[in-house]
């Protein structure tokens, strides 16, 4: 901070008032910490004593005070972290807030934790996700409103006042009024890449803080630009979730599907800040893996990806599959295959046990096709054996008296009977009585076996055999398809075939065979999430969408994804569209097209490549921060060695600006490993960065365009030896992705402009 910037400060009209005030949270922190460290050390004690107090003879009120003490140690552990990570910046901003119905004006100052005065209960930090804070960032000065526990509050709102603390001490103070310029976010933006995501608390833009705020018992989908928050606030929107309803959520029922490993370690360090810890973060394959419990052999998802761009094999049916398999025509189609499994495996015939009929067969047909289908397939069947077990419990004793009596009456009716002689009535007796036991031992014999013989024809194939056993005959498929044609049930079996015969499935498969656990065996309670936010969604199909939906029997769900890197669009989703319509429709739906990330100079070429691809995406607005063009350089494939002393002495330069977060990205694994093998040598550390692979410190890291989506850099090199970018979707979008990963700088290396489609795009935009 110059010295100019602290006389402006301290010229602030308020600014006494405001150090007092920051020291006076600082002091109550500090007396809080204090006495939630004195309270730990009291639980440890009682602790100590309960488990002293442990013996064999009376455990139970000891283990009980254990329990709890264990609980209170707990939330004061947590507690005292909060606070503990906070006061050096206990606060961003502050309302003054008068509510129309109580009059009183309110001064509050919004951080990311909440304190309140424990004598008084006055709010001494008020939660930025709290009701009232919602006025800080949606709200202008004057008249406003927010929402509070299903009612709306209106009131006055005098001065919104923004902080900047840095170890505690008040650097500076900006008040906002209509037209002041957001510097906050200014100030942010050109920060360095390094801790970036966990800042914006402070700087959550009206129309971001319109999704993170957005009905929560509603589903939304966002479409937004590179680099207008939509990880960010996902991330800010599970905060929000778990202070809303985390009491009827615990966060282990909240699940993040980002798109690879490497982005889980990018986001998981923001998470703890933002107060959440224990959800699931994970990707969709791991997580299908381990739910639908068998270990599958899956052809890596980016095989596909890069067959369509090295231009191999039959790409034309095999992205003809990738869409078909994701459209909710296949969901259709394994819709009625389950229909099928569900009607041959209904009971049909008379429970019977000894001639009698315990239970007709057109009951238990009812039972299982109406009444429970509130449970899956196999659980039904489990549920009527249980039905018949109990009801043969029941009535074996019924039918044994019922025996007893039969006999018993006719042996009456014998003994009694004038008409017999003595001799012949003593055979008849006999008989009876040889009868009643046979009988009686029938019913003891068969009751033993009887349920497991009625549920012998009750075969509950795995879903895996099942789905094989569709997909490899494409006479099935075709009878449960009403859209395909044979040559297609044809080709999609074939394609199924070659992958199944080397005992695997692909990322396509996945949707299916877990909307068919879901419908045949049900999905275990350990898996079944209650809300869930995926990343990157432009990259799953329809069908993904459907099977989770379906699968986790909620619609909770935050999408947030941008069609614009869809650059698996091969595999089915290029609209919003039917999203919304066929499987959400009760979604609110919003598109962010600004973009926080990058410079304008920037984005005015990105926007030039977008523009390349035929379909209507509005252009991203940059929010207003300049920086340099975008640097076209020419480099020589086949001198390896200059190539390396451009790249290595540009690196240099922009570590020299403080520009410390660098990568290189090349179009695909093989132009990454052709870079990597030129630049090894180099006195630079360098990573050839792999899916499954941390990012190390400090190190440049060579990234292939694919894998770059949803990460960002200070500075980006993209360097293309053999592989220039073509005039075709794919190849736009993956520039694209690769162009916008930047925040402050893009370089462009190549044999000429036009192996990045830089002939196509405004000469103004970019120098050569
Ligand atoms: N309101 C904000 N205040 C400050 N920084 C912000 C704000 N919104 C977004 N940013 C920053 O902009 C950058 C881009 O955000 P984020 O990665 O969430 O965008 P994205 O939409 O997921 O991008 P992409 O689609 O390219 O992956 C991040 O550095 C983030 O911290």
């Amino acid at each position: 901070m110059s010295a100019k910037d602290q006389v402006s400060v301290r010229d602030h009209k308020d600014y006494q008032r405001e150090v007092e005030r920051l020291e006076f949270t600082k002091e109550y922190i500090r007396t809080v910490l204090e006495i939630s460290k004195g309270n730990k050390e009291f639980f440890v004690e009682n602790m100590k004593q309960a488990f002293a107090d442990l013996d064999n003879q009376d455990s139970s009120a000891s283990y009980t005070d254990l329990l709890a003490n264990a609980s209170f140690l707990e939330l004061a552990e947590s507690e005292l972290k909060r606070l503990e990570s906070v006061i050096g910046k206990p606060y961003f901003s502050r309302i003054d807030f008068t509510n129309d119905s109580s009059k009183s004006e309110e001064i509050l100052y919004i951080g990311k934790v909440s304190l309140f005065d424990r004598v008084t209960q006055q709010p001494i930090i008020v939660d930025w996700r709290s009701p009232i804070a919602n006025v800080y960032y949606d709200g202008r000065l004057g008249e406003v409103s927010y929402e509070a526990y299903g009612e709306t509050q209106t009131g006055y709102l005098s001065l919104k006042r923004q902080y900047e603390i840095i170890d505690g001490l008040l650097k500076d103070i900006r008040d906002i009024d209509l037209t002041t310029h957001d510097e906050l976010l200014q100030k942010s933006l050109s920060g360095k890449a390094d801790n970036r995501l966990t800042e914006i608390v402070a700087t959550i833009q009206n129309e971001q803080n319109e999704v993170i705020r957005a009905s929560l018992k509603h589903p939304i989908i966002v479409q937004g630009a590179a680099g207008s928050g939509k990880t960010t606030i996902a991330l800010h929107r599970i905060s929000y979730f778990l202070y809303s309803f985390g009491y009827q959520f615990p966060p282990e029922k909240l699940m993040i599907l980002a798109p690879n490993r490497l982005f889980i370690d990018y986001i998981s360090a923001v998470l703890p800040e933002l107060g959440v810890n224990k959800i699931n973060q994970t990707t969709f394959i791991d997580f299908m893996k381990s739910c639908l419990g068998q270990k599958i052999r899956l052809f890596s998802p980016n095989g596909k990806l890069m067959k369509l761009l090295e231009g191999k094999g039959k790409s034309k049916s095999m992205q003809w599959v990738s869409s078909y398999k994701g459209s909710l025509e296949f969901k259709e189609v394994i819709y009625s295959y389950i229909k099928e499994l569900e009607y041959k495996l209904a009971p049909r015939e008379d429970f019977i046990v000894e001639k009698s009929i315990l239970m007709k067969g057109k009951k238990l047909n009812r039972l299982f096709l109406q009444e429970y289908t509130y449970l899956p397939i196999y659980k039904r069947i489990g549920k009527i054996k249980s039905l018949l077990e109990d009801d043969l419990k029941k009535k074996k004793s019924i039918m044994l008296s019922k025996l007893n009596t039969k006999y018993d009456d006719a042996l009456e009716k014998i003994l009694y009977s004038r008409r017999l002689q003595s001799e012949k009535r003593q055979h008849k007796v006999v008989d009876l009585m040889d009868m009643k036991d046979q009988r009686k031992a029938k019913v003891e014999k068969e009751s033993k076996t009887a349920v497991k013989k009625y549920m012998e024809p009750f075969v509950m194939k795995d879903i895996f055999t099942l789905y094989k056993e569709l997909m490899s005959s494409p006479e099935r498929i075709k009878e449960h398809s009403t859209t395909l044609s044979d040559q297609e049930c044809k080709v999609l079996s074939k394609f199924c075939q070659r992958i199944f015969d080397k005992n695997a499935f692909e990322l396509e498969d996945l949707a299916p065979l877990f909307y068919m656990k879901a419908k045949l065996e049900g999905i275990d309670e350990k898996y079944k999430m209650r809300s869930i936010f995926i990343d990157e969604a432009q990259d799953y199909s329809y069908f993904q969408f459907a099977a989770l939906k379906e699968g986790f029997e909620t619609d909770l769900f935050t999408i947030v994804g941008d069609l614009a890197q869809g650059i698996h669009s091969y595999r089915g989703l290029n609209s919003w569209a039917p999203v919304l319509k066929e499987i959400f429709p009760n979604a609110n739906y919003q598109a962010l097209q600004k973009s926080y990330r990058t410079t304008v100079e920037i984005m005015n070429l990105a926007n030039d490549i977008l523009k390349l691809f035929d379909q209507d995406l509005p252009k991203v607005e940059p929010v207003i921060r300049h920086g340099q063009k975008p640097l076209f350089k020419t480099i020589d494939p086949v001198n390896p060695k200059q190539v390396r002393l451009q790249l290595e002495q540009d690196i240099a330069s922009l570590k020299e600006e403080e520009l410390h977060s660098i990568a290189i990205i090349g179009r695909t694994d093989r132009e990454c490993q052709r870079i990597h093998q030129i630049v090894e040598k180099s006195h630079l550390p360098i990573q050839l960065l792999e899916e499954k692979q941390d990012m190390k410190k400090g190190h440049v890291v060579i990234v292939p365009s694919y894998l770059s989506k949803g990460l960002e850099f200070d500075a980006v090199l993209i360097v293309c030896l053999e592989e220039p970018y073509t005039n075709v979707e794919l190849d736009i979008k993956l520039l694209y992705v690769s162009m916008t990963r930047p925040m402050h700088r893009l370089y462009l290396y190549g044999k000429d402009p036009s192996d990045f489609l830089l002939n196509r795009a405004d000469s103004l935009h970019f120098v050569s």
